[in-house]
C-alpha cells in the first residue's frame, strides 16, 4: 500500500498514536455505556427510585465522555500536522535534489500543486478518517449489538434502511472518486498555470498576452467548475435519499417504539436508549461509508507524491572520502573535456566528441553561433547534466568522482541573465554561502563587485528588496550583484557567460571592471560576446554545430579560420 510506504518516510509519533488510540477506544465505550446509563436513570425516574448519587455519576461519566473527545480530537490533529510536516519536509528535501531534467519536463506548478493540495488530502484521510475508524467500528459494532440486545424487534425495523443505503451508496462512491482523481489533476494543471502566467507577467503583459492567458485559465477553471458540478449533482442525489431513508427508519422506529410502550412491552428508558444508539451509529456509519472513496482517491495523491519521491535524484556521492578529494583542494589543476558527446534528448545530439582543455588560471573564451552548445559545456562542467558520452576531468580525474557539493563549490557561476533571488540584496549576495561573514567582508565584496556605490544610494541599502528574480535592479546592477556572489564564494573556477544585452557605456565600465576582478587568479572559461573579451583570452574554441572547429589565440583564429573572422567582423563584437 503506497500510503504507508509513503508514511514510512516520515518518523511516526508513536507514543501519540498510542496515546489516541487509547483515547478514542476509552471514548467509544463509554459512549456505548452512555445509552444504557440513560435508560436506568430515565427507569429510576418513572419508577421514583432515582438517587442523586446516580445522577453526579451519570453527569461525571458526560463530562469525561466529552473531555476525552475533546483531547482525542486535539491529538488527532496534532499528529495529523506532525505528519504533514514530515512529509513535506522530506519531498521537499527530494525535490531540491531532482536534477534539472526533471525541471525540464515537468511544470514546477504541477511540484507545487503536490507539495500543498495532496499533502493536504492525506492530511484530511488521516486525520478525519484513519484515526476514528477504529472507535467508529467499536461504536457502530457495540451500537448494533446493544439495539439487539435492548430489543431485536426494532433492531430488524432498522436494518431494512441499511441495503436501501448500500444500494444507492456503493457505486456512486465509485464516481466520485473519479471525479475527485480528475479535480486532483485539474487543480494541479492550474496550480501550473498560475505559475507559469505570474512569474513571467511583465512578458504576458508586453504581448498583449493576457486575454490569451485568461482563455487558458478558463478552460481549466471551467473543468474544475463542471467537475464541482457533477459532485454536487451526485450528492443531491445522494443526500435526499440517505436522509429521506433515515427519517422513514426514525418515524417507523418511533412509531413502532410508542406503540410498544403504549402496549407495556418496553420502557421508556429502553426507548430512549434505542434512540441513542440509533443516532450514535448512524453518524459513523456515513463516516465509513465514505472511507473507500477517501481511501482511493488518497491513495491516488499518495502514488503521486511517491513517485515525486522515488524520482531519481542528483548524484551527491557526499559521504566519499577519498584521495580524489584532495585534488579539489589544490588550486592548479587542468579541465579536460574527453571525447564528450551530450543529447538532452534522443531528438538531436548537442555536443558531438568534444575534446579540450581548460588550462588552470588562464582565460579560455567560447565563441559560436547561437544554438551550437556553448551553455551546454557549462551546465556539463556544473555537473547539472550528465555527459551522454566520453567525460570531463579535473586533476585527470572524473569530475563525477568529486562529491558533488564539493566539486559546485569550487565554480562561481555568473549567468547571463544575472539570476537572482526574490529578498534583499544582502541575502543575494551571500547566497549559497554556509560558513559566517563579516560586515567587512561584505563591504569588501560589494566594493570589487563595483556595486558599492548604488547599494549606498538605496535608503536601506543592503536591506534593499531586490524584487522578484531582482527586477528592481536594473541591468548592470543585477549582474554586479550575481558578480559580487561569485566572488563571495572565492571560486577556483570561473563560468562566466557575457551579457548580450548592451548595457550603456557607464554601467559597462563597471561591469567590466567587476569582471576584471573577479577574473584574476582563477581558471575562467567566458562564453564571448565582446572583441575585448577575446582578445584578452588566452586561448578561444570556436564552437559550431556542436562541434569544435577551431582552437587557438584570436590572432591565431584570425588568420586560420574563415568562420571565426567573419563571426567577428559580423557579431556585435565592439
Ligand atoms: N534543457 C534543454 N532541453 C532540450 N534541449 C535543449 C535544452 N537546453 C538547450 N537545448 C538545445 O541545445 C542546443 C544548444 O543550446 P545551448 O544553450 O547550449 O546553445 P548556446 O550556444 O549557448 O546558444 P546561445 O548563444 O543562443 O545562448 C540548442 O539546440 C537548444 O535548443
Amino acid at each position: 500500500m503506497t500510503l504507508l510506504k509513503l508514511l514510512n518516510l516520515v518518523k511516526w509519533p508513536k507514543a501519540l498514536l498510542f496515546t489516541i488510540i487509547v483515547l478514542s477506544i476509552a471514548s467509544a465505550v463509554i459512549s456505548l455505556a452512555l445509552p444504557i446509563l440513560t435508560r436506568d436513570l430515565i427507569d429510576a425516574f418513572t419508577n421514583n427510585s432515582a438517587s442523586s448519587k446516580d445522577v453526579i455519576t451519570y453527569i461525571v461519566i458526560f463530562a469525561i465522555n466529552g473531555l476525552a473527545g475533546g483531547t482525542s480530537f486535539y491529538l488527532i490533529k496534532l499528529l495529523g500536522s506532525k505528519i504533514m510536516f514530515g512529509l513535506r519536509e522530506t519531498i521537499f528535501s527530494n525535490i531540491i535534489k531532482l536534477p534539472v531534467s526533471y525541471y525540464d519536463r515537468t511544470e514546477t506548478g504541477v511540484v507545487i500543486s503536490r507539495m500543498t493540495d495532496d499533502v493536504e488530502t492525506i492530511n484530511d484521510f488521516i486525520t478525519e478518517k484513519l484515526t476514528n475508524l477504529i472507535s467508529q467500528v467499536i461504536i457502530i459494532v457495540g451500537s448494533i449489538t446493544m439495539l439487539f440486545i435492548l430489543d431485536w424487534k426494532l433492531t430488524v425495523l432498522i436494518f431494512i434502511a441499511i441495503p436501501i443505503i448500500l444500494v444507492v451508496i456503493i457505486p456512486i462512491g465509485n464516481l466520485t472518486y473519479k471525479i475527485a482523481m480528475e479535480k486532483q489533476d485539474t487543480l494541479a494543471n492550474f496550480t501550473g498555470l498560475l505559475n507559469r502566467v505570474l512569474s513571467e507577467i511583465r512578458l504576458v503583459k508586453v504581448y498583449n498576452a493576457e486575454k490569451k492567458e485568461l482563455s487558458n485559465a478558463n478552460k481549466s477553471l471551467k473543468d474544475l467548475y463542471n467537475l464541482s458540478l457533477k459532485e454536487a449533482k451526485i450528492q443531491s442525489i445522494v443526500s435526499p435519499v440517505v436522509t429521506s431513508t433515515l427519517i422513514f427508519v426514525l418515524f417507523s422506529v418511533i412509531g413502532y417504539g410508542v406503540y410498544r410502550i403504549s402496549i407495556g412491552t418496553l420502557t421508556a428508558g429502553t426507548f430512549v436508549a434505542i434512540i441513542f444508539y440509533l443516532v450514535q451509529a448512524v453518524t459513523p456509519m456515513a463516516s465509513l461509508s465514505a472511507f473507500f472513496t477517501e481511501f482511493k482517491k488518497t491513495e491516488g495523491a499518495t502514488k503521486k507524491l511517491y513517485d515525486l519521491y522515488l524520482e531519481e535524484k542528483e548524484r551527491l556521492l557526499e559521504n566519499k572520502q577519498n584521495n580524489d578529494n584532495e585534488y579539489i583542494e589544490q588550486s592548479l589543476g587542468d579541465i579536460e573535456f574527453k571525447n564528450v558527446s551530450f543529447a538532452y534528448n534522443e531528438e538531436e545530439i548537442v555536443l558531438k566528441n568534444v575534446n579540450f582543455k581548460i588550462p588552470a588560471q588562464k582565460i579560455t573564451a567560447i565563441v559560436g553561433p547561437s544554438g551550437s552548445g556553448k551553455s551546454t559545456i557549462f551546465y556539463l562542467l556544473e555537473r547539472l547534466y550528465q555527459v551522454s558520452e566520453g567525460e570531463i576531468t579535473f586533476h585527470n580525474v572524473n569530475i563525477n568522482e568529486y562529491p558533488l557539493h564539493e566539486w559546485r563549490k569550487q565554480i562561481g557561476y555568473v549567468m547571463q541573465e544575472s539570476s537572482l533571488m526574490g529578498g534583499t540584496i544582502e541575502e543575494n549576495l551571500v547566497y549559497g554561502i554556509d560558513n559566517n561573514y563579516t560586515e567587512a567582508d561584505l563591504h569588501r565584496i560589494a566594493k570589487i563587485s563595483n556595486s558599492e556605490e548604488f547599494i549606498a544610494k538605496f535608503k536601506d541599502k543592503y536591506q534593499t528588496l531586490v524584487g522578484e528574480r531582482g527586477v528592481k535592479l536594473s541591468g548592470g546592477q543585477k549582474q554586479r550583484i550575481s558578480i559580487g556572489r561569485a566572488l563571495f564564494r572565492d571560486p577556483k573556477i570561473l563560468l562566466l557567460d557575457e551579457a548580450t544585452s548592451s548595457l550603456d557605456s557607464e554601467s559597462e565600465v563597471y561591469v567590466q571592471e567587476a569582471i576584471n576582478n573577479l577574473i584574476k587568479d582563477r581558471t575562467t572559461l567566458i562564453i564571448a560576446h565582446r572583441l575585448s573579451t577575446v582578445k584578452n583570452a588566452d586561448q578561444i574554441i570556436f564552437l559550431d554545430n556542436g562541434v569544435i572547429t577551431g582552437i587557438g589565440t584570436h590572432d591565431e583564429l584570425m588568420s586560420s579560420h574563415e568562420k571565426y573572422s567573419y563571426f567577428v567582423q559580423t557579431q556585435s563584437f565592439d
